[in-house]
């Protein structure tokens, strides 16, 4: 069923459009993000939506009725809204506040009944606020401010939510919970949310339907899972100093210092290296990945030169000779302890060739383990207990290997 539904609708302030052409549509019970980089009209199309701010073209149906014919009242019964505005509600308490959403449902004094007064602890339970109830808002923090907020759109009883921000200033714990309840309430009471969120990665992982917005206008709408591409998030929000792993949903700095360090990981060893070298300076090249290991993606994310395998496949003699090559023009190898099975055992043998040409190997197995793994030649292996006591015997980054280097190992 349509709860929302906008015919080329264009959005802005006075004459001045911000976003145009906008053709989306809410059904009930979904979850729908709007994602785009600062000042491409998020709040602005929330606003319109809500009533807020009359469209400066096009027309918006609640339920097939326009909503510029729908008296405010009437429009609360159907539709809350959570913006950013901060409230100065002088002293009133998480209690009140949460109440305040039953005014569309209250007499002509606003006079709470005690059906209005069960409603409202009923969503303060809901969203898990009943222990602030009696504290004056004022004297919250941010993120128990913005439950109650949410307890009082869920007292109004809406089918519709609107929300501009609502993880703004909060932590990572109230930020999941926020997510968690918006999400019980679209698939439990099929109330439809629209949101805009700043966080990529949680946006994805929780909507039915993200709405992409840049330079004024939609550029795609639909399920996460078809529109997202490699470079869609790069892309939409101009990042040029980190990429997006939409398979992953993580954000990674990008590594574009020369290579110095060949990384020999696996089986997800090589990810929190990869991430320490690049925060504290170091250019990287790694292998022998198989192309379905998570290091295979994280690496590829930051940009580091990588030589890898098919998946599931014996690693070729052709392959190693290329990690090999690399591992002659970088300054030192690190063994990131990876697991050793029959299918990457000769990742070992790359590090043997290396300790025989004589780089310096740093690996974070124990004494014993590398005396089992490498034989004889542990001697010729440091160990580390951890990897910062790893990093802190680096050389420093400044020291690294010039520009042309980079260029011989392919990047
Ligand atoms: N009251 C206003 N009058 C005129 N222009 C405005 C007003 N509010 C916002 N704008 C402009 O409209 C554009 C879109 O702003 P909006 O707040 O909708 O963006 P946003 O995507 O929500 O940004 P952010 O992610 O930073 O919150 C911006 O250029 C902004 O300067």
């Amino acid at each position: 069923m349509s709860i929302i539904k906008t015919e080329e609708l264009a959005v802005g302030y006075g004459d001045k459009k911000v976003v145009e052409n906008i053709n989306i549509e809410a059904l009930k019970g979904q979850f729908i993000c709007l994602l785009g980089p600062n000042g491409s009209g998020k709040s602005t199309i929330l606003r319109s939506l809500c009533g807020f701010l009359a469209p400066v073209g096009g027309k918006i149906f609640l339920k097939t009725r326009d909503i510029s014919q729908i008296k405010t009242n009437t429009l609360a019964e159907t539709m809350a809204v959570v913006l950013t505005d901060r409230l100065s509600p002088g002293l009133m308490t998480g209690f009140d506040i949460a109440a305040l959403g039953r005014y569309p449902h209250t007499g002509f004094f606003g006079k709470l009944s005690q059906e209005d007064i069960e409603k409202t602890w009923e969503a303060l339970h809901l969203v898990n606020a009943q222990d602030i109830a009696h504290r004056f808002f004022n004297e919250l923090s941010d993120g128990q401010k913005q439950k109650l907020l949410l307890a009082r759109a869920l007292v109004q009883e809406p089918e519709v939510i609107i929300l501009d921000e609502p993880t703004t200033h909060l932590d990572v714990r109230h930020r999941m919970e926020v997510m968690n309840i918006l999400n019980t309430l679209t698939k439990e009471k099929g109330i439809t949310v629209i949101l805009s969120l700043h966080e990529i990665d949680l946006a994805l992982k929780s909507c039915d339907i993200a709405i992409l917005i840049k330079n004024n206008k939609i550029l795609d709408y639909g399920p996460p899972e078809d529109i997202i591409q490699e470079d869609t998030m790069t892309n939409l929000f101009d990042i040029r100093s980190a990429h997006y792993n939409e398979f992953l949903g993580t954000v990674e700095l990008t590594n574009d210092f020369p290579p110095s360090t060949f990384v020999v990981a696996g089986g997800g060893t090589g990810t929190r290296i990869f991430r320490a070298l690049t925060k504290k300076g170091y250019g990287v090249a790694t292998g022998i990945l198989h192309e379905n290991d998570v290091d295979y993606y994280i690496a590829k994310t930051i940009g580091t030169p990588l030589v890898s395998e098919m998946p599931f496949r014996d690693i070729r003699e052709h392959t190693v000779k290329v990690a090999q090559k690399q591992i002659e023009q970088l300054e030192r190898v690190v063994d990131t302890a990876f697991p050793i099975g029959s299918l990457n055992k000769q990742n070992i043998d790359l590090i043997l060739y290396a300790v025989s040409i004589g780089k310096p190997v740093y690996s974070l197995r124990s004494r014993q383990e590398c005396e089992d793994v490498y034989g004889e030649q542990a001697a010729n292996v440091q160990t580390f207990e951890n990897m910062n006591e790893m990093l802190q015997s680096f050389s420093s980054p400044e020291a690294l290997t010039s520009p042309a280097v980079k260029a011989t190992v392919g990047v």
